[in-house]
């Protein structure tokens, strides 16, 4: 039998960079990675990425040109990915204590796994640690005639389609349908979003709910609401989607439906069931610290049924490794406050609260707001839409952000900065910035505040 003192099971973010720690520091690892088109994990693969990668591209006209070309970026995408996969194989298989798996792991007791490999050949694995980071997949609803659907497909297969789509209707107006009715659009397909959910963007305050939805209208990106989705039939070189918006039956056509309907933790076949590892509707349950319900396991990342970003994947490595090699004190209370972007066009990134919640908590605030062609970068980059609005406390505290505009993504890790380190929100009115930048926006946003 194969032993190791750390065995990981998925080569997610939390579990390549505690690998590569481990190692480094002399512990044998060994990483079991089920695809070898996985390397790295679903982020670089098949998610934030390589959707970055064609949001990004679906902006940039080719040179010369008003067009832009979507099989060409489809190209440029496999080929950075394709780089990226081998970089982080690399990052971690070279490393003397490392031993990388590539195939299926399943426990068949609280310290061994059996590894089954594409050859159909199996080997057990016995680890003193265990780590879980297998990560989500998408939820793929009850809906008569989808999954058999010959146009339907998730996210991880969209991002690799040859084909533009001429007719995409995207069922979930979450963060992937948002992001992709985006690109796909810019690229040039008629985008229509059909969502469950009686209101827009129901996690956002309603006023940039409201700017979003009107950017859409412009862009030609259709909405619907409140759309429960019936039945889908392929009918020849397309699939028509029966659906009952607000009570009323509608039919809609699409040529490629993407399912965009939220994500569910990896948990089926590992053989759970063979151990004391407890599980809910989310994921594995976890305690502060990441600690399964058995002493030498730990779930990390989208498994563990918390909120789905690399970044809090990143971080549920600092608190085992904080266990592991540090002071022990870090848990999963200091991922309460954190940002999130919604890469659209500009890009959408809030952080802590809005004002709707501050209002409905009795919160007392000061509003700051300007609109984000205020700023001189936004016409350099050719698009000043949108605003940049925060919220102050009576103390001066920053109380939270909503940032519409373009490299609002960059834009919030400053006021991130600025609230986890407790700054009057007078550091960032006054603090000098290089020019021509949207990070200034900070000075004129907090002037308005005095
Ligand atoms: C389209 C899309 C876009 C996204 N964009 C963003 C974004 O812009 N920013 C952001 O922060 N987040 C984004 N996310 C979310 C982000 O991708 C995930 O939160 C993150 O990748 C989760 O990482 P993880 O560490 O949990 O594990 P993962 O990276 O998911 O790794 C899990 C690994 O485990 C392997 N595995 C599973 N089961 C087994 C098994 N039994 N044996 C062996 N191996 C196994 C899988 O093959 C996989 O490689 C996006 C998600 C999607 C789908
Ligand atoms: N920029 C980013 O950080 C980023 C980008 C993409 C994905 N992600 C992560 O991936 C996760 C999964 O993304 P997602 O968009 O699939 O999930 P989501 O939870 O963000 O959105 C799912 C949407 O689908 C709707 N829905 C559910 N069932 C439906 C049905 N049967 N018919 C119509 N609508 C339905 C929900 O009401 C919701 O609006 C996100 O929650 C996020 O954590 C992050």
């Amino acid at each position: 039998m194969r032993e190791a003192k750390n065995v990981f099971i998925g080569f997610g973010k939390a579990a390549k960079t505690l690998a590569f720690k481990l190692a480094q520091a002399g512990e044998s690892v060994v990483m079991i990675e089920g695809s070898d088109q996985m390397y790295g994990g679903t982020c670089i693969n098949i998610a934030c990425i390589p959707s970055k990668l064609l949001y990004t591209l679906s902006m940039a006209p080719v040179v010369g040109t008003k067009t832009r070309n979507y099989q060409q970026a489809v190209l440029n995408k496999r080929s950075v990915i394709g780089g990226l996969r081998t970089k982080n194989l690399h990052k971690i298989a070279d490393l003397p204590a490392v031993t990388v798996l590539t195939g299926w792991a399943k426990f068949i007791d609280e310290h061994t796994l059996t590894v089954s490999y594409a050859n159909g050949q199996t080997e057990q694995v016995h680890g003193e640690r265990i780590f879980i980071n297998t990560g989500a997949k998408a939820i793929l609803p009850a809906i008569p005639g989808l999954v058999d659907s010959k146009f339907m497909v998730t996210s991880t297969e969209m991002l690799d389609q040859a084909r533009l789509p001429q007719k995409l209707v995207i069922i979930g107006g979450g963060y992937i349908g948002l992001e992709f009715a985006t690109t796909y659009q810019q690229f040039g397909a008629q985008v229509t979003i059909l969502d469950n959910k009686a209101q827009f963007m129901a996690r956002d305050e309603r006023e940039v709910a409201q700017a979003v939805h009107a950017q859409f209208d412009q862009a030609g990106i259709e909405v619907v609401q409140d759309a429960q989705v019936t039945r889908v039939t392929d009918v020849g070189t397309h699939a028509e989607i029966t659906a009952t918006v607000a009570g009323q039956p509608q039919t809609f056509v699409a040529d490629t439906i993407l399912v965009a309907t939220g994500r569910v933790a990896n948990i089926a076949g590992l053989g759970l069931e063979n151990t004391a590892i407890k599980t809910d509707a989310h994921g594995i349950v976890v305690d502060d610290h990441l600690r399964t319900t058995v002493a030498n396991v730990w779930a990390m990342g989208d498994v563990r049924g918390g909120a789905q970003f690399t970044y809090i994947s990143l971080d549920d490595y600092r608190i085992v490794y904080d266990q592991l090699k540090g002071a022990g004190k870090k848990s999963l209370q200091e991922q309460e406050l954190v940002p999130h972007t919604v890469f659209l066009n500009p890009p959408l990134s809030t952080i802590g609260l809005n004002e709707e919640q501050a209002k409905a908590q009795g919160t007392a605030y000061r509003v700051a707001k300007i609109p984000a062609g205020a700023m001189p970068k936004a016409h350099i980059l050719g698009n000043p839409a949108g605003y940049l609005k925060a919220l102050v406390a009576a103390d001066d505290q920053i109380l939270g952000a909503t940032l519409y505009c373009e490299e609002a993504y960059e834009v919030i890790n400053l006021i991130s900065l600025a609230m986890h380190h407790h700054l009057p929100y007078q550091v960032l009115r006054d603090q000098i910035f290089a020019h021509p930048t949207m990070s200034e926006a900070l000075n004129d946003l907090f002037e308005t505040l005095g």
